[in-house]
């Protein structure tokens, strides 16, 4: 028997291991370009899981964007047949017509399909092709447009996608390696134009900055990257958790030797009678407070997408820039005022 090829069988390895954390029911799903990350993710898938005793099946999603796109779809629905997956689909949808700009607008459709179609075969996770390279070009695009620890943190291994899991199993294999796995598997991976569009900062930063880095600083430089990633990571999820305790909490009186949040104490800031104290704000440190506001500026109705950090920094201002200035407007039309030492919604929102 030939010897298999090491990224073949890191692959393997990394796509067991994400399988094997996931609860017994359901078949999992990979969400397949065609594209050698996602080929090589769901050969190594169609391998894997029926040695784990899971059913695993495929979908790919055809945009509609480019001239045989539908043939193209096809052409990855008929190999998944053959490699044994089960479920596979192969689905159209329609992109135009949606907000954003067109690779918004057609990210937003793709996932609505694979969140429709995890749901609809009860799946018990759905797998995407996301690479180390993917990460470190994300960690870049996030430090170049001055994203905060949100942006840098990168993309979770895992996270809950409307309901379904949305797993990313290859996020410590490198693009080199899904390319080397599909030839040694014998398979001729789709070359998606828009990867090498360079209308498309992505894409800049694949053929002009990474290729740079790794020449002058060496090749540990994607692998330190994603590491950065992983440690703003969970940083930024533990400052996440202190600010969600102190959303939940009521202010109280601060007094002596308390830490702003500290030795396992967290300063709640629900003011009572509705809003936020701003004495209680204030007493927080300011990744904390700014966490808060955001989140409820959420709770008010504020939608996410539509948040900015120049929304977050006036409600800040209000706590720590006091000169009487007026309330503060918020996506959605909400409106923001300080009042009595309260921060609270205008028009009657909850509080
Ligand atoms: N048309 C599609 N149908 C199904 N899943 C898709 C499709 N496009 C992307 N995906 C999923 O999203 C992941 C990220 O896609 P993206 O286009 O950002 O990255 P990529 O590096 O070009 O990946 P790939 O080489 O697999 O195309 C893919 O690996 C795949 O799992």
């Amino acid at each position: 028997m030939a010897a298999l090829a090491p990224p073949v069988a890191a692959i393997r390895i990394a796509v067991r291991r994400a399988l094997t954390a996931l609860p017994a029911d359901g078949p999992v799903l990979v969400a397949c370009s065609g594209g050698a990350d996602s080929l090589a993710l769901a050969a190594a898938t169609a391998f894997v899981a029926p040695r784990l005793g899971r059913r695993a099946g495929l979908v790919t999603v055809d945009h509609g964007l480019q001239e045989g796109s539908a043939g193209r779809a096809e052409a990855v629905a008929c190999w998944a047949v053959e490699a044994g997956l089960d479920p596979v689909e192969a689905v159209p949808v329609t992109v135009a017509g949606r907000p954003g700009g067109p690779e918004a607008a057609a990210r937003e459709a793709r996932y609505q399909a694979l969140v429709d179609a995890a749901r609809r075969h009860r799946a018990a996770a759905l797998l995407v092709g996301h690479t180390r390279d993917d990460q470190a070009e994300t960690v870049l695009l996030a430090l170049a447009r001055g994203a905060g620890p949100r942006g840098l943190a990168g993309m979770p291994e895992r996270r809950d996608l409307d309901g379904v899991p949305l797993l990313r199993p290859l996020l410590d294999v490198t693009r080199d390696d899904t390319r080397k796995a599909c030839a040694a598997l014998g398979l001729t991976p789709w070359e998606d134009p828009h990867n090498a569009d360079p209308s498309y900062a992505r894409a800049r930063v694949r053929a002009d900055v990474l290729p740079v880095l790794l020449r002058a600083l060496g090749p540990g430089v994607l692998d330190n990257l994603a590491r950065t990633a992983r440690l703003v990571a969970a940083d930024t999820a533990a400052l996440d958790d202190l600010a969600a305790a102190a959303l939940a909490a009521p202010a109280r009186e601060a007094s002596p030797g308390d830490g702003p949040v500290g030795g396992g104490v967290v300063v709640g800031v629900r003011a009572v009678g509705g809003g936020l104290s701003v004495a209680a704000l204030a007493a927080l440190p300011t990744a904390v407070r700014t966490r808060v506001l955001h989140a409820w500026a959420r709770e008010l109705g504020a939608s996410p997408a539509a948040l900015s950090h120049r929304h977050v920094a006036a409600l800040e201002a209000l706590v720590t820039d006091w000169h009487g200035q007026g309330a503060t407007h918020l996506p959605g039309g909400l409106r923001v005022a300080r009042r009595a030492g309260r921060l609270l919604p205008l028009g009657g929102g909850p509080g």
